[in-house]
């Protein structure tokens, strides 16, 4: 396979650093921070993420506009060799359950006001009978990378930018923040292998359970992956692109190209769990900027996201041993994001409520 180039529609769009050169912005928002009726940092992770909406926001009062959900889904060819618990049917059939309103992302994106939309990215079974479903399918479902590339070089194109696309429409209706979340019988197995290639991460520390396959399942799971590596001794390590053309699956290629569209945009990007987690790496390692305007929103309780999460350098919000994707943890944490915003807008400073910002050093010294 030749190298996959940048020189698609969605890299002509740069992602801009958030703070520009001699900028006063960073001061000004950890004054307003520092000057809230609370002890110097005490309100922990909450003030990192107040501080990160300002600069993504370039401003010192950020607000959440039309906060969406995005589902990306597709069916994978690897599923075929036995690496999930689940038959490949159930893509298809959860993504009828989205639309239906009953599967987990449904409940929480309804709890929290999130707006949900679904895309099929490249679903095997036929879903244009379903309304509420977004065609953007690239294919119906990849081939096995077992023994073939999972997708073409000009099928990865192509998903990238249907992934903008979508994004590019939900910015022009003014949406601000968006998670991300994903479907796919199969998905962790790209994910785990997208993450050995990319880091070098061994690759047993990369492959887990996914939808629940026991000890044995687990170790068929890994030495399958392990053959569909030793496959490809075209891929190079230093293009992210081929690997994701040849290891990744239809809803991780969008979900990359809506990440760094997002970002681009200047849109808040919350990451959901593993396969989100995947598809985001390969995102960084084109444009390692767009991490700064990405929520950790969860660690997965499959195996790989702590390797992955770490080399991302990021700290998720939550550590609720979530293992479903879908988008939930995104949409579970999108309460703290709004707690964030809000502490920053409502809370008073010292100043306006007249309270003492005396320093223990200074009250020692009173005391005395
Ligand atoms: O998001 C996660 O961290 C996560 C961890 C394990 C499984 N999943 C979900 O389970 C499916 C993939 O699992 P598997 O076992 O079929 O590879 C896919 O639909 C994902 O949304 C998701
Ligand atoms: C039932 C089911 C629901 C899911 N949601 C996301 N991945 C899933 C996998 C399965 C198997």
């Amino acid at each position: 396979m030749t190298p996959l180039s940048l020189g698609s529609d969605l890299f002509a769009v740069p992602v801009p650093p958030l703070v520009p050169a001699g900028s006063t912005l960073p001061a000004a928002v950890q004054h307003r921070i520092d000057t809230k009726t609370k002890p110097l940092g005490a309100l922990g992770q909450l003030e990192d993420l107040a501080r990160q909406t300002c600069l993504v926001q370039q401003t010192l009062t950020p607000t959440l506009q039309r906060p969406h959900l995005v589902v990306f889904a597709a069916d994978h060819g690897i599923a075929a060799e036995g690496v999930s618990p689940y038959p490949a049917e159930v893509t298809g059939q959860m993504v009828r359950n989205f639309a239906a309103g009953g599967a987990a992302i449904n409940v929480f994106c309804r709890q929290h006001g999130l707006t949900l939309q679904v895309i099929n990215a490249g679903v095997a079974s036929d879903l244009t009978d379903v309304p509420g479903v977004r065609d953007a399918r690239v294919g119906a479902g990849t081939r096995s990378f077992l023994h073939q590339a999972a997708m073409s070089e000009a099928e990865c194109q192509q998903a990238l930018n249907a992934g903008a696309a979508i994004i590019n429409e939900l910015h022009a209706a003014g949406c601000n923040v968006v998670g991300f979340g994903e479907m796919g019988i199969g998905n962790t197995s790209s994910a785990a292998v997208l993450l050995h290639v990319l880091t070098g991460q061994p690759l047993a520390h990369c492959v887990g359970r996914g939808t629940g396959l026991d000890d044995a399942g687990l170790q068929r799971k890994l030495a399958v992956l392990a053959q569909a590596v030793a496959a490809h001794p075209e891929v190079s390590a230093s293009n992210p692109l081929q690997m994701l053309a040849t290891f990744g699956g239809f809803e991780i290629a969008q979900l990359c190209g809506a990440m760094y569209r997002a970002a681009a945009l200047r849109m808040l990007v919350l990451v959901d769990g593993f396969i989100v987690s995947a598809a985001l790496l390969v995102a960084a390692r084109l444009e390692p900027t767009v991490l700064d305007y990405c929520v950790f929103c969860t660690q997965s309780a499959e195996a790989g996201h702590r390797h992955l999460l770490a080399a991302l350098g990021a700290r998720p919000l939550l550590q609720l041993g979530l293992r479903l994707g879908e988008g939930t943890g995104c949409a579970l944490a999108y309460p703290l994001v709004q707690s964030a915003v809000a502490f920053l807008n409502e809370m008073a400073s010292f100043e306006s409520a007249g309270v003492s910002t005396a320093t223990a050093e200074a009250s020692a010294a009173e005391a005395r």
